[in-house]
């Protein structure tokens, strides 16, 4: 048994010494790092337009810079890679105190492929309901009582359009045919994007995913993050969102692969009852959120191949399911005796279908808005 994350270094990552994970000695030979807003730019790239004048208080609450104008949502053949592989440079883009080399996004020679099989972007005709994407019919929750607590919450919003996610993430929405939030999207992205830590319980179909996605992948886009720090082998993820089981973090990383397309923002999924060896060499390739199981981030934690150092999202989902099937020692470890940046530092979103007594026993020390959307047979 290890006695200390730090100690634990191994040296199992398939592929060369050579290409570890950003060591001090690879960094010379390595370009400048490239954050995710500006990675898949045409240097001639249009601006965004966002919605930002419907946005007031959430946004500015949040105090994060750089709301418009990000996104260009060009296309990924643009010279777009100035370094050989972004989660491995040190040195960083300097300047605004921006993104240093943290062990994130897209690499040199990646191609991101289009996770929706072609680019058309519905525009109206096309979309119809949202029951015809999904097979779920949402207009039914919508005379769901939805009850938050928690002092000034932002209130909820009643399209995507009054929600400056910024265009790339926009387009994403459209080309998932999402016509308009969810009740618990409704409720949740506000409250997320104005910076507070959630609580939400709804039920199982009732859009968490893209509840707690969105307003991460928007909160990469436009963040400042430091420097990743130097001499390390391991990547250092902004984003972590923890599942039970190996089906839902696949599932929740398909979904946020969607999300991000064209964004920049890198997601990559670890789970365990595989061998390890291939989720070491994606995540050599940069990560910017990282979906896992309990168990296997833990195993990763104890290589030293992932630092939670840098996370500012960690989103737990079906926090009900991971209690029952008995992940609270794992997930205690990986929120309290790691490295990662305490309450305040790191923004949580908690989402459960089920509310029971040891959910709130267990989480809710870290949580300041509950949201509760009782369950409806449709
Ligand atoms: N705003 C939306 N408009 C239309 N479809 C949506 C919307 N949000 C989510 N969906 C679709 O609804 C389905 C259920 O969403 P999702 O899987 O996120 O629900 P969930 O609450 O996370 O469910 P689970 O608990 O099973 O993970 C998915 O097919 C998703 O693509």
């Amino acid at each position: 048994m290890r006695t200390s994350w730090a100690d634990a270094v191994e040296n199992v990552a398939s592929g060369s010494e050579n290409n570890g994970a950003g060591g001090a000695t690879a960094a010379s030979s390595k370009p400048a790092y490239v954050p995710p807003h500006l990675r898949n730019r045409t240097p001639a790239s249009g601006q965004v337009a966002g919605s930002a004048a419907s946005q007031g208080s959430a946004l500015a609450t949040n105090d994060r810079s750089g709301q418009s104008g990000q996104t260009s949502g060009s296309r990924w053949a643009a010279p777009r890679y100035e370094n050989g592989r972004s989660g491995y440079v040190t040195g960083g883009r300097g300047g605004g105190g921006g993104w240093g080399n943290r062990g994130g996004g897209w690499g040199g020679r990646d191609v991101e492929v289009n996770p929706f099989g072609n680019d058309d972007i519905d525009t109206s005709e096309e979309i119809k309901t949202e029951q015809e994407n999904s097979g779920i019919n949402f207009d039914a929750y919508e005379d769901i009582p939805v009850e938050t607590s928690g002092e000034n919450v932002p209130p909820p919003v009643n399209t995507f359009a009054e929600i400056d996610l910024g265009e790339a993430l926009n387009n994403n929405i459209r080309r998932c045919k999402y016509v308009k939030p969810t009740p618990v999207q409704r409720y949740t992205i506000p409250i997320s994007l104005a910076g507070r830590d959630l609580m939400a319980c709804a039920q199982t179909g009732s859009g968490k995913t893209a509840a707690f996605c969105f307003p991460i992948i928007s909160g990469i886009m436009r963040g400042q993050f430091p420097q990743r720090p130097r001499g390390t082998r391991a990547v250092f993820p902004l984003a972590l969102i923890i599942s039970p089981t190996r089906e839902l973090s696949c599932q929740i990383h398909e979904e946020a692969r969607k999300f991000s397309y064209q964004t920049g923002v890198k997601v990559v999924v670890v789970y365990g009852g595989t061998p390890i060896n291939q989720q070491l060499r994606e995540l050599e390739r940069g990560v910017d959120i990282l979906v896992a199981t309990p168990g296997r981030l833990v195993d990763l934690l104890e290589r030293a191949k992932v630092s939670l150092q840098m996370i500012r999202y960690l989103a737990l989902d079906e926090a009900d399911r991971m209690l029952d099937m008995g992940f609270e020692p794992q997930i205690r470890k990986i929120v309290e005796q790691t490295d990662m940046p305490p309450p305040g530092e790191r923004q949580t979103m908690l989402f459960s279908a089920t509310f029971p007594k040891e959910i709130q026993v267990c989480w809710l020390f870290f949580i300041s808005t509950v949201l509760y959307q009782k369950k409806k047979e449709l």
